[in-house]
């Protein structure tokens, strides 16, 4: 709803909706009704729409989307109605003005902001478009290239560089009260003309230039977005504010809207949006404990052991979290210095860009506590271990610590695949010890995968929950097991890959055809990035490489599994990767690492078949996305069965924030809700029932079976609903 009062010839019209003000019909229909009151009301000579509570408005309610175009005052009808008032509109801006939000306050006559306002048309997350003049009015504010930036990408942005770009019309200092100040600025209007305020009928700036501007940002968003497709649509609507008259440019918009909501991408993006809502509420399946009924410890000091690639990326994200001591523990003196040195540069350009200021960067350096021997993390809340990821290492850490550390500290591992419980055994308190999984580089990726123990106890795992969505990281609980959720699921991806370049493909088609579905790179050129020596490393301590066989052991086979020596060929050739003197799967040449086929690697794979007679056949794009996806969405639901994740929003939210899964299709299991459960297991049947034991990632999730067999293709929603009820029938 909206509230509605006058002061001083000002009429206020205010959104109530909490906790974010989102222009629900309710809301929509209160502006219009407390505009009517007074457009009528001769006392009153302007009017200032405003935001109660923490924000101005954040757009168009999400969870009304399917009903969007049924009710009146539908957004795009009522920015128009705003836009054409008689008297003046200030939208009064605090918080967030985003999507619709912003797309009222670009209907009214004049924007007032705070400093601390941030502005966003991100409706391109949601997969869809500013459906409300948007994507017509920005540019007539700001010209087309500025507005392409905008709408194109959706990130936010200050208020003061919106004002600095035209849109805000007056920033007021961010302890000023928005209101007051606003009534203010609204009287100091009253009485000018409105003819030059009515963005609608305003000329757009650089509208000659569009086709220009336009080929820079198909270029930009083909890169950037690859295989989405609302920020072309947005593309594209912003050119035709540019080429038609506003009623024109209007009802193209309404024809891109129209086109995006609804569609399986828009689904897909909005089920992330609220997944990552909802991964705050964490849950240990079938326990009844929960995040609504455990506490956090209160953490005030950490330490993080180990000052390689994972711990600086710790440290970073601890004191950009705000803690204010940071012991930081490394013996050996170069990787200390160097580690060291590394996040105060990172500071330093953090400072230089403006991301902190010059009094943050010195309490962050100042929150950083180098000490060299245990005893010292006595009194240490959280101790984050970052180690190199071996077992006996790590074993002996947690001795020590279980040692010297106080009984309530909470003992964390950041192991990519150890068992968290057999780390825990060597402490007297296993209680206190959880995975804390963290993604290189841990200052940038959004992931944090905590792991409980069968030990853990329900505190500590809150704090170690608390503890990432301080740092900001998409957090999510998990099960023990080898792999947790992510790195198990992925596996199967590189194996089911390798498989294919032994029967016919070659690493650029599985490339070309993973990008096009919308990975930014395909699983070839990120092994050749990330170094395919990591995979080696841990395929030789199962002893699965090709240099550990004895003389005469079958090629293609392992413990009676099928097996592809491929990636062991080019690691023992030293083809690393880009590390290796750009040689890995490709060859990166020049200056810019330019991506070329080799011919050494195609000549390698060309003898390996022949060798092994096997007669390569056409692959096309469909066989290798499902059999790149589909055992890894087969592991998904097994994971489910286990209860390693409690719910496929955190299965999804792993894949897209740890493995650059595209985000527009929602995570893997989104995107076999969209293509269906029936027709994924089909696929996952007939590969099993083809290759059996010797390729058990094909073993058909019992869970998935049962879903199909009792349900068909049930909603996402309700698939551990469903398996539950069925397993307890079943007792
Ligand atoms: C014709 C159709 C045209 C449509 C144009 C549009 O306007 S589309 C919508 C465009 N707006 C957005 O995409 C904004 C989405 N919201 C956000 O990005 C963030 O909420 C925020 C504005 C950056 C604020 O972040 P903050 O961390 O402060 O809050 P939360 O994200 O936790 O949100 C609090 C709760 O509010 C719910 N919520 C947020 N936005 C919306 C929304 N637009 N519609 C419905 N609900 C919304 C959010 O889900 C949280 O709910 P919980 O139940 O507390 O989890």
């Amino acid at each position: 709803m909206a509230n509605y009062s006058v002061r001083n010839q000002v009429a206020i019209i205010s959104l109530c909706s909490p906790p974010v003000n989102a222009l629900s019909s309710d809301v929509r229909r209160g502006i219009l009704d407390s505009l009517k009151k007074a457009e009528q009301d001769v006392k009153v000579a302007a009017i200032v729409i405003c935001g109660e509570g923490r924000t101005f408005c954040v757009g168009a309610d999400i969870t009304e989307f399917k009903s969007e175009f049924k009710t009146f005052p539908n957004l795009f009808e009522l920015v128009d109605i705003l836009e054409s008032s008689p008297k003046p509109i200030v939208a009064a801006i605090h918080g967030h003005a985003f999507g619709g939000g912003l797309e009222v306050a670009l209907a009214c006559h004049y924007r007032v902001a705070l400093s601390s306002a941030k502005l966003a048309l991100p409706e391109v997350k949601l997969g869809i478009l500013p459906g409300a003049g948007g994507t017509q009015r920005l540019p007539r504010l700001i010209g087309i290239d500025s507005s392409m930036q905008w709408i194109a990408f959706g990130d936010e942005y200050s208020a003061q560089i919106a004002a600095n770009i035209g849109i805000i019309d007056r920033i007021f200092p961010s302890n000023a009260d928005i209101l007051e100040s606003a009534v203010q600025y609204a009287q100091s209007i009253i009485g000018k003309s409105l003819i030059n305020r009515r963005v609608s009928k305003l000329p757009v700036k650089d509208a000659s230039k569009v086709s220009h501007i336009m080929e820079k940002y198909k270029q930009i968003v083909g890169k950037k977005s690859r295989g989405a497709i609302a920020p072309m649509v947005c593309l594209e609507a912003i050119k035709h504010a540019a080429l038609l008259p506003y009623v024109e440019g209007m009802k193209k918009e309404r024809m891109g809207i129209e086109a995006l909501m609804g569609s399986d991408q828009s689904k897909s993006l909005i089920y992330m949006f609220f997944a990552e809502r909802q991964v705050r509420n964490w849950t240990i399946p079938g326990t009844g404990i929960n995040s609504k009924n455990t506490k956090p410890i209160k953490v005030e000091k950490v330490a993080v052991i180990g000052l390689g690639t994972m711990g600086r990326g710790i440290v970073l994200s601890l004191l950009k979290a705000g803690i204010k001591h940071v012991s930081v523990m490394e013996l050996n003196k170069t990787a200390r210095e160097n580690g060291l040195l590394f996040i105060k540069n990172i500071l330093e350009g953090y400072a230089a860009r403006g991301t902190i200021s010059e009094t943050q960067k010195r309490s962050m350096v100042d929150a950083l506590k180098p000490v060299s021997n245990f005893e010292m993390l006595k009194d240490t809340d959280l101790v984050i271990e970052a180690v190199f990821e071996s077992m006996s290492i790590k074993k002996d850490i947690f001795a020590k610590l279980g040692q010297v550390c106080k009984p309530s500290a909470v003992l964390a591992t950041n192991t990519s695949a150890l068992d968290v419980d057999e780390i825990a055994m060597v402490t007297p308190k296993p209680k206190q010890v959880v995975g804390m999984h963290f993604f290189a580089p841990a200052h940038v990726m959004k992931l944090l995968e905590n792991v409980r123990g069968s030990k853990s106890s329900p505190q500590v795992i809150a704090t170690a929950m608390n503890m990432g969505q301080r740092m900001g990281k998409v957090t999510v609980l998990v099960g023990n097991c080898h792999g947790f959720v992510g790195n198990r699921m992925f596996r199967h991806y590189t194996v089911e890959t390798d498989f294919m370049l032994e029967e016919g493909a070659y690493p650029e088609q599985v490339d070309t055809v993973l990008k096009k579905f919308g990975f930014a790179m395909g699983r070839y050129q990120v092994g050749d990035l990330s170094g395919n020596d990591i995979g080696y490393r841990m395929r030789t301590k199962f002893e699965m490489t090709n240099k550990q066989q004895p003389p005469g052991a079958p090629e293609r086979e392992r413990h009676g599994v099928r097996y592809c020596p491929l990636a062991d060929f080019l690691v023992e050739s030293g083809r690393l990767g880009y590390k290796s003197d750009g040689k890995g799967w490709f060859r990166y040449l020049g200056k810019n690492r330019e991506l070329t086929v080799d011919n050494e690697v195609t000549s390698m794979i060309d003898s390996y078949r022949r060798r092994n007679k096997i007669v390569p056949r056409k692959i096309n794009g469909e066989e290798i996305i499902e059999r790149a996806l589909y055992p890894l969405i087969n592991e998904g639901f097994k994971i489910l069965e286990e209860g390693i994740a409690s719910n496929p929003m955190e299965i999804d939210l792993i894949l897209v924030h740890g493995y650059a899964w595209p985000r527009h299709t929602g995570g893997p299991m989104f995107y076999a809700h969209l293509i269906g459960l029936p027709k994924i297991l089909r696929v996952i049947e007939r590969h099993w029932n083809n290759a059996g034991l010797r390729e058990p990632h094909w073993e058909p999730s019992k869970m998935l079976v049962r879903l199909v067999k009792n349900h068909g293709n049930p909603d996402i929603m309700s698939w551990t609903t469903l398996e539950r009820e069925t397993v307890r029938s079943a007792l």
